[in-house]
């Protein structure tokens, strides 16, 4: 489907810039190895069988093995306590071979989210959870930041260069996308609303930015006539929804932001899937080579 004039937008290659990051976090660690003899090394931590979690924790493993680090992978059952939980993050935070900690999100009901990431020593935490590093972002300092919306802002600075001045609309206050994407985007100098489910004039909000983010959640919510002419849409969202089309019990995912319709006015759009999501786990490598170089010059006091 084109419009009258035929414009369609460009696609954002997500996957494609994960491959160009995952190549340059492999000379990094081939570079620690060889000037320190480290081999750094990120713990991914599952509780319970979510279908969704278990697939993203198994790719999680065998990328950071094919960048050169080592994956340590802890599966837990899903009646798992938090005591027991924060008693294998404290042995993690003091396990010298392990640079980087990352405990996969959602947890089961039961457990408080909240104090498991507290429990995580800011320097491993390459989720960028913590509060403290959650605090240096808010800041202007430098801790390690959220592999989901630093990867939203890789792809916003290879698409367009300077940020300086760009209206940017924040769909989602989540402490884990729109919050720091949020601050990310202020510290390039963009003017930035947050906005959320309870925002008034959604619609209105939208068409006024450069740059939109949609970070909600909510299958196709972003209608093509939100879209400004010429803006970059970045989609977060990462839905299932049910495809009779393509056989029974099928599935197909999609974003936040009807696709096809955001194409014809956008100048830029990241796919589902196929844009943000590939950048999440790319991102996560960068941080634990970050973490692990960090720990290192720390220690040999450099
Ligand atoms: N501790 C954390 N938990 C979760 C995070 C996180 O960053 N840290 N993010 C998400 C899940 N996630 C990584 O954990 C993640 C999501 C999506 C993708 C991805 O590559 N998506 C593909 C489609 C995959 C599919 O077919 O389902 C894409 O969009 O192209 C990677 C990682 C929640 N939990």
């Amino acid at each position: 489907m084109t419009t009258e004039t035929g414009h369609r937008a460009k696609l954002i290659d997500g996957k494609g810039f994960a491959a160009g990051l995952r190549q340059q976090v492999a000379n990094r660690v081939a570079a620690l190895k060889a000037s320190h003899g480290i081999v750094p090394g990120l713990a991914v931590v599952l509780v319970g069988d979510d279908p969704a979690s278990e697939i993203y924790v198994r790719n999680k493993g065998r990328q950071t093995l094919e960048v050169g680090m080592q994956s340590f992978e802890h599966r837990l059952g899903a009646e798992t306590s938090q005591q027991a939980l924060l008693d294998l993050v404290a042995r993690l935070n003091a396990d010298p071979a392990v640079h980087g900690i990352l405990v996969q999100l959602p947890l089961p009901p039961h457990i408080e989210s909240a104090a498991v990431i507290a429990a995580i020593d800011p320097a491993k935490d390459v989720d960028g959870f913590h509060i403290q590093n959650a605090g240096l972002l808010a800041t202007g300092g430098r801790g390690l930041v959220p592999c989901t919306p630093l990867g939203c802002l890789m792809l916003l600075k290879e698409e367009l260069g300077d940020l300086s001045g760009l209206d940017a609309l924040v769909l989602g206050r989540s402490n884990i996308v729109g919050k720091p994407m949020a601050h990310l985007l202020l510290a390039e100098n963009c003017t930035v609303t947050i906005a959320h489910s309870r925002s008034r004039n959604l619609p209105d909000l939208c068409r006024r930015a450069d740059i939109l983010v949609a970070a909600v959640g909510r299958p196709q919510m972003v209608k093509g006539d939100w879209i400004k002419p010429g803006a970059t849409v970045i989609d977060v969202g990462i839905n299932r929804l049910p495809a009779p089309e393509k056989g029974q019990d099928k599935t197909r995912l999609v974003g936040d932001v009807d696709f096809e319709a955001a194409s014809l006015k956008a100048a830029a759009i990241t796919p589902v899937p196929g844009g943000v999501g590939p950048m999440t786990i790319a991102v996560l490598l960068a941080n634990s080579i970050t973490a692990a170089e960090r720990q290192s010059a720390r220690e040999s006091g450099e």
